[in-house]
């Protein structure tokens, strides 16, 4: 605690450049790393105001308080400053911000200049991301000794304002990390179409999706792209009827298989499904794909020899795993781990787990991601990454990072255009 009063003191006097700081107190430890930190910048000559709820309890935060000393002014009386430091909860919040705190509350925030989040924003549920009374607002959250699930998973995210992380020294072992700029090559310099990754998109009902899949992974890398059961696309795909499906899942060059963008939810998909499922080639399962195996898919999955990336959005997620109160990243994990799959469970903070337990976290997604098509494009895209020796995770980056490029309003059939300069950024 007197590291974590410190490093707040430290981050709030950054902020201040000497503006009047007022600083909420809860009942918790959260209240005593808010004491410690009153203290210290008062010490250091701020002007501190103090707002107090409720009495802290534990020995650490009775004796932060002690240290401040001063006087305190009830939430309820507390009068706005432009500096506003929020120590009310943090982790140990149970329950819903009752309505006068959370009124306060965000009154305060909304009125500063600056506000300050130790370790959390009060009213955010921890481990599940909602909201739970939270204010809008913040100018920066400084996480504590760890990030957690709540400063990357939505709703609770969009209220961090920037996160900061001071590990306090501590050697915790997160068993979860960002999406990252992955570091990629170019192809060898002896490379050829079919060693550069060759991918396949297997197309039905809406042969559009399974277009756009294709796009995403001839952009993504891949240097052979086939699609099987779909005609137009960019002339560089090269297009092979229904019926040369086998022969397809026979050819060793295919590195990865794309199949569910708009592949329909008839007998006939699903007969195509259980021989692409039945083959020894590593598998993107997407949209319909996803839906025809509904419940059946933890173990269907699970029982086959190459590996699976299976890619669902909520909806999805919930028909083929069922519903849950757990969080995204429990949920996401435990999908993993029952199909023996990476999982990349799609939306706003998008989470990816793999069976041997890593997650990995994709927060800052642009909004205008959420256009149809565009989780087709990533499937591709997915393919292309596996089909040269990649992952999933990188695909997620340069995904949202040519979301990014492709600017605001963006329709799906243009988001490949910009892969090319995402990955130029990942050198
Ligand atoms: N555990 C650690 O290793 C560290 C903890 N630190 C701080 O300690 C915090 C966690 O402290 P605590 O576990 O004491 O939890 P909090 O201080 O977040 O809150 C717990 C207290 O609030 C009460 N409470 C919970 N929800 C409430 C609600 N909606 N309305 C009214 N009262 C409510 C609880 O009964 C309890 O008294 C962290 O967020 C961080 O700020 C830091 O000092 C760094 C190290
Ligand atoms: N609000 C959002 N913020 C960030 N990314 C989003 C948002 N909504 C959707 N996405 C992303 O957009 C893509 C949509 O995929 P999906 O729902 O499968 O749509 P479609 O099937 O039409 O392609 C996914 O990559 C998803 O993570
Ligand atoms: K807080």
């Amino acid at each position: 605690m007197e590291r974590a009063s410190t490093a707040v003191a430290h981050q709030t006097a950054r902020f201040a450049l000497g503006r009047p700081i007022l600083v909420l107190a809860g009942p918790g430890n959260n209240g005593g790393d808010a004491y410690g930190a009153a203290a210290l910048l008062r010490d250091w000559g701020h002007e501190v105001t103090v707002a107090a709820l409720g009495t802290p309890k534990s020995g650490a935060a009775a004796a932060m308080a002690q240290r401040w000393g001063g006087a305190t002014v009830a939430l309820s009386q507390a009068a706005s400053r432009p500096v506003v430091v929020d120590g009310l909860f943090g982790i140990g919040l149970d329950r819903d911000l009752d309505a006068d705190t959370a009124t306060a509350l965000c009154w305060l925030v909304a009125a500063a200049d600056v506000a300050l989040a130790i370790d959390l924003p009060s009213g955010l549920d921890t481990d599940s991301g909602a909201l739970r009374g939270a204010a809008d607002g913040y100018t920066l959250t400084l996480a504590l000794g760890a990030l957690k699930p709540a400063h990357v998973l939505h709703p609770a995210s969009t209220r961090c304002g920037t996160v900061l992380l001071d590990t306090l020294g501590l050697e915790a072992q997160g068993d979860w990390r960002s999406v990252a700029r992955p570091s990629l090559a170019a192809p060898a310099s002896d490379a050829h179409k079919y060693s550069r990754g060759m991918v396949a998109v297997i197309a039905g009902e809406m042969p559009g999706a399974a277009r756009l899949a294709a796009s995403g992974a001839l952009h993504g890398g891949a240097g052979y792209v086939v699609l099987c059961g779909a005609s137009g696309g960019a002339d560089a795909i090269v297009h092979r009827a229904h019926g040369d499906l086998d022969a397809l899942l026979e050819d060793q060059r295919v590195g990865a298989i794309v199949i569910g963008p708009g592949l329909g939810r008839d007998d006939a998909a699903r007969a195509r499904l259980d021989r692409v499922l039945a083959s020894d080639r590593a598998l993107v399962i997407d949209g319909d794909a996803l839906s025809l195996l509904g419940r059946d898919l933890p173990s269907a999955v699970a029982a086959r020899r190459a590996a699976s990336v299976l890619t669902p959005h909520a909806a999805e997620f919930d028909r083929c795993f069922g519903a849950s109160a757990a969080s995204k990243i429990e949920r996401t994990l435990s999908a993993a781990r029952q199909s023996r799959a990476t999982i990349v469970h799609k939306g706003a903070g998008t989470v990816i787990a793999t069976p041997d337990g890593k997650i990995l976290v994709a927060a800052d997604l642009t909004s205008w991601l959420s256009t149809a098509g565009t989780g087709d494009v990533l499937a591709g895209l997915i393919a292309a990454r596996i089909a040269t020796g990649g992952s999933a995770d990188e695909a997620v980056w340069l995904h949202g990072r040519a979301a990014s490029l492709a600017g605001p309003a963006f329709a799906a059939d243009t988001l490949a255009d910009h892969l090319s300069e995402a990955i130029a950024s990942c050198r």
